[in-house]
Formats: C-alpha cells, structure tokens, sequence
C-alpha cells in the first residue's frame, strides 16, 4: 500500500519486536526503507529475530527490559552510537496474565503495570529527552488494547493500558512544541504468537469469541502492523493524541444479545 521507500532515512525502534506483532512491525518499517532495532529481554530469542529480520534490511537489537531504566539508556547510547538519531519509536512490548481481580496479589498487579505503563513512560521519556526534543522531532506508536469498557479478567493490563491512553493524549499535547507525535494503536483479539501463552480453558472460548466479534475474525499481525506504519508516515502527519482500534469493532459491544444475528436469520 505504501511506497517502498516511505520511511527511507528514517530510523525506527520497535520493543518486543522479537515476536507476534512487534515482528511484523519491524519487518514493515524495513520493507518500507527504514533502519530498525528491535529489544526484548530474552536475548537468545531475539538474536534468531534479528537474524530473521536482516534479510529485510538493515536490522539491529539488543537485549533491554523496559522496565529498567538503565537498561535504556544503554539502548540509547547504542543509537546513538551507531545512527545519531531516532526518528520513529513503537512502544509495543508488554503484557499480562488472566486473573479476576480479587486473586491479583501487589505482586502480581504491579508486575503488570510496570511492564505495561512504567516500562512505556520510561521508553519515551528516555528516547524523547535523548533524541526527539533536541531533534524537534518524532512519531511515537503505542500499542495498547482494546479497554474501552473495562477488561474484565484483566483488570490490571486495562488499568495500565488506559494510562497509556491518556499519558498519550497528554504527550500530544505537551510536545506538540517540539513536533512530536504520539498515538495509540488498540488491538482486540490477535492472532499472534501472544495468544499462545493462555491456559487451555481461554483458548477453548476464542472460536466463540470470534463469533462475537462484528467482523467476525480475530484479527492479524498485519492489521495491526498497518495501522502503525500508517500513524509513523508523513499520511498522518495532522494526526497526534489519539487511540485507532484494530479491532473489527470489538470496542462497540456490538449485539451482545444476539438479536441482530436472530433476525438475520429469518428476516
Ligand atoms: C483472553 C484474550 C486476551 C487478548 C488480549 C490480549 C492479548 C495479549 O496481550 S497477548 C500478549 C501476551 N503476552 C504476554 O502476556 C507476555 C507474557 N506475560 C508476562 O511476561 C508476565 O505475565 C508479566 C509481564 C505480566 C509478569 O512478568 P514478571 O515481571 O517477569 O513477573 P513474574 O513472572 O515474576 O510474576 C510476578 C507476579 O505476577 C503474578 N503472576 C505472574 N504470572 C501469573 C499468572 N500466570 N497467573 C497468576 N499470577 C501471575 C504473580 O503474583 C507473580 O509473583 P509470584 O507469585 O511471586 O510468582
Ligand atoms: N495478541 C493480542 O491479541 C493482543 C496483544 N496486545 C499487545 O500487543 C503487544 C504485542 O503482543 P503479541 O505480539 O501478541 O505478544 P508477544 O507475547 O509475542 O509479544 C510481547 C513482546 O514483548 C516483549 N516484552 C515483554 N515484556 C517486556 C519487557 N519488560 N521489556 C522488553 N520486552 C518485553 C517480549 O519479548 P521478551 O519475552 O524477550 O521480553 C515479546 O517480544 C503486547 O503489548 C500485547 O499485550 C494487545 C491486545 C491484543
């Protein structure tokens, strides 16, 4: 859809870009013409990535948990180092574990919101103090989630995801001065390597989940991939706080009785 070289010179990072969504990201913006680095923790896991991804173009990574400050700012002196600038950041590495609310311990809640809201700030205030203010320029995509009724069963990733939702809107704001972009991409359901770390009895329910779903699939990596290189291009340069569901229209609770779906059927 995009010209092969819409993101030529660009430099671009994406977290969690070893696996599922944010490997796609990165295999776009290096088909697009970008520079890319991706992080993760596991670094044997993102070396084989990496390995995948430099057969797209010019590929760098190393290991950083986004919830270590240090472990950032050596991701920046690494940039720095080797490309003097950064022009595009995906936050997209997190996640979370099913819990109903009352069993999630301090532990366990914080763990999510570390990783999920900390672990996001930290990433764009280190990247943006380093190279977007000084450069008085930047696009920033945050993958979040669908949470726009709540997340029942999640109640902690929906705490730290609308944080990010509304850091978002805030950032907007506060460095339009400094030609920063920032927007939120909201996957529903995705068909990802993501899925794969939920217990049995949760994958049983996703063919009925599918069902619900106005569009009637689960979504792909792609989906997801094309609405952040939509938001990092120059197509949305007049577009900044705000959150694009890819979701199929999960976020609208569409016929939640079913009665739409009756009365297809006969009428
Ligand atoms: C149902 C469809 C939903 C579709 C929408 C969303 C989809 C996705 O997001 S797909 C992406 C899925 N990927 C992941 O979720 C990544 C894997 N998850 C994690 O890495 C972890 O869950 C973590 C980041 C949230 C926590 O990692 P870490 O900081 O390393 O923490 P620990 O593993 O040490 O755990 C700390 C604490 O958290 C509680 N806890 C962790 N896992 C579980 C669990 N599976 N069940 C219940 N509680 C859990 C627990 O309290 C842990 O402390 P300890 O009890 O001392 O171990
Ligand atoms: N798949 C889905 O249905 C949906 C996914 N999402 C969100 O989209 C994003 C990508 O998900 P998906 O690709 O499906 O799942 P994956 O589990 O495949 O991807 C998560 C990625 O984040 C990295 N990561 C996790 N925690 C950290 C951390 N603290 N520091 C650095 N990297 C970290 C992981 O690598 P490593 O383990 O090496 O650190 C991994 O590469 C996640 O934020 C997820 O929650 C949102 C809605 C729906």
């Amino acid at each position: 859809m995009f010209k092969s070289d819409t993101f030529k010179g660009k430099v671009a990072m994406v977290t969690g870009g070893r696996s599922g969504i944010g490997f796609q990201i990165a295999k776009d913006f290096l088909l697009l013409g970008a520079k890319v680095i991706i992080c993760s923790r596991k670094e044997d896991k993102l070396k084989i990535a990496a390995e995948e991804l430099a057969a797209y173009g010019e590929l760098s990574y190393q290991a950083c948990d986004i919830r270590k400050t240090e472990d950032i700012q050596s991701l920046v002196s690494m940039i720095k180092e080797k490309y003097d600038r950064l022009d595009i950041l995906v936050n997209n590495a997190g996640g979370q574990f099913p819990a109903l609310a009352e069993y999630i311990s301090d532990k366990g809640w914080n763990a999510v919101i570390s990783n999920n809201l900390n672990g996001t700030f930290s990433m764009i205030r280190e990247m943006a103090n380093a190279f977007f203010i000084p450069q008085k320029q930047g696009v920033i995509v945050n993958i979040t989630a669908e949470v726009y009724r709540g997340f029942p069963g999640m109640a902690h990733t929906g705490a730290a995801r609308a944080g990010v939702e509304n850091l978002t809107k805030t950032l907007a704001q506060e460095w339009s001065d400094f030609n920063i972009r920032i927007n939120c991409v909201s996957p529903g359901i995705i068909e990802s390597s993501g899925l794969d770390q939920y217990p049995q009895q949760i994958q049983d329910m996703f063919e009925e989940a599918e069902k619900a779903i106005p569009l009637k699939r689960f979504g792909k990596v792609e989906d997801v991939s094309n609405a952040v290189t939509f938001l990092a291009s120059p197509m949305a340069e007049y577009i900044t706080g705000i959150s694009l569901f890819v979701d199929g229209a999960q976020h609208l609770g569409f016929d939640k009785m079913g009665l739409a779906n009756v009365l297809k059927s006969f009428m």
